[in-house]
């Protein structure tokens, strides 16, 4: 039999809808995604700790759910909501439902929600906490707690998610995941990589190794003088949860590093290179995540259609005189990327490793790759 859950949001809305996933409640601030494919990248994403994801798009599940499109070994998101919900996965590479996936992680979900109401009522209201909840529970109830749980800012979500070791990494991505479906040729690893893991996702690591990176993650906390010990060519930061101005000592260390080693910075990464600068970030309203936001590219005036997923952002004004901004993001002209040529340093807001969403900018990780050619 189906089990009633309700959806209740710290300003009083309430959703009611059907249990999926794991029965129980769960708290987190509730955002949406506008991609309509990708839903277990998304949902596996390390920067979705402590968020519950609304998919735009009506249909969920359709694909089932595989550990090849794991981008951590678990959903990270602490909750999903949908508009309707696949029982009868159809996909070659489907090997539970997404039901099931979730359940066995024991995340909480709920469907039958009007999703169009809901993404409507966080784009006026903006993105706030919320309580998905499968027990008998009144909604009202549900609207209190959520109003006295933490919110996003000031939260070091990344320091919690990093790596505890440091780990080498030499996988390249995988040839199922490549449009032509033909093989990959071995790639020589010519470029020793030290990526910075703030809640990374496999699939960054991927396409560095692509482009000749032999990559050495290390957890958040690790120093400058342990990266320039090692003498790598060029230094990755990665995505990550929270609040980048809260994540412990990061904006010092790169500020430490920028300068002495080609750096290349993605999303939380690329806000943590913002801090380092001198830079500020700010909780946006509601944020970018989807696979469609238009982003111009300043230097060349080309536009790339691009996959995003952040709710902070780097204040475009903190940046003069320190940083050049070379994208801005066509729908509210906020920054979404910067670059310091002097420092062999770049970062972008975005997502280039997409997974999931269009591929217009992996040309990024080949930059990154020229920079430290020439260094
Ligand atoms: N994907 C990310 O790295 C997200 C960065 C940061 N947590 C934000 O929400 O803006």
């Amino acid at each position: 039999m189906t089990k009633r859950a309700v959806l209740a949001l710290a300003d009083g809305t309430t959703f009611e809808g059907r249990a999926f996933g794991a029965s129980g409640e769960t708290v987190g601030e509730v955002v949406f995604n506008t991609s309509m494919y990708g839903y277990q990248e998304i949902l596996t994403d390390p920067s979705y700790v402590g968020q519950i994801v609304t998919m735009t798009y009506p249909e969920m599940g359709n694909i089932g759910a595989n550990a090849g499109d794991e981008e951590a070994g678990l959903p990270h998101a602490v909750g999903m909501v949908v508009r309707s919900l696949t029982k009868t996965p159809s996909n070659w590479r489907s090997q539970e439902t997404l039901d099931a996936y979730l359940a066995r992680h024991g995340r909480v979900g709920i469907e039958g929600v009007d999703t169009r109401r809901l993404v409507r009522h966080l784009r006026t209201h903006g993105a706030q906490t919320g309580i998905i909840s499968t027990e008998n529970v009144s909604a009202a109830a549900l609207s209190e707690r959520a109003r006295a749980a933490v919110s996003m800012e000031g939260l070091d979500l990344a320091t919690g998610v990093s790596c505890k070791e440091p780990y080498l990494f030499t996988t390249p991505t995988p040839d199922v995941f490549l449009a032509t479906g033909d093989k990959q040729p071995e790639p020589e690893l010519k470029y020793d990589v030290i990526a910075y893991d703030y809640g990374l996702k496999r699939s960054m690591l991927q396409y560095l190794v692509d482009v000749g990176c032999r990559v050495t993650v290390v957890p958040s906390h690790f120093t400058a003088e342990q990266v320039l010990a090692k003498k790598p060519h060029g230094v990755f930061l990665a995505n990550g949860p929270g609040d980048p101005a809260a994540v412990k000592g990061a904006d010092r260390t790169v500020a430490a590093l920028l300068g002495k080693v080609p750096v290349f910075g993605i999303c939380l990464g690329h806000q943590i290179m913002a801090l380092a600068l001198g830079g500020r970030t700010y909780k946006m309203k509601f944020g970018h995540r989807g696979g469609n936001q238009p982003v111009k590219d300043l230097t060349t005036g080309k536009v790339e259609i691009t996959a995003q997923n952040h709710g902070f952002a780097v204040d475009d004004a903190s940046l003069k005189g320190k940083a050049v901004v070379t994208h801005i993001n066509l729908n509210d002209g906020t920054v979404e990327g910067l670059a310091v040529p002097d420092a062999r340093a770049f970062s972008v807001q975005y997502h280039p490793e997409a997974s999931p969403g269009p591929h217009d900018a992996r040309y990024l990780f080949s930059r990154f790759a020229t920079l430290m050619a020439g260094s």
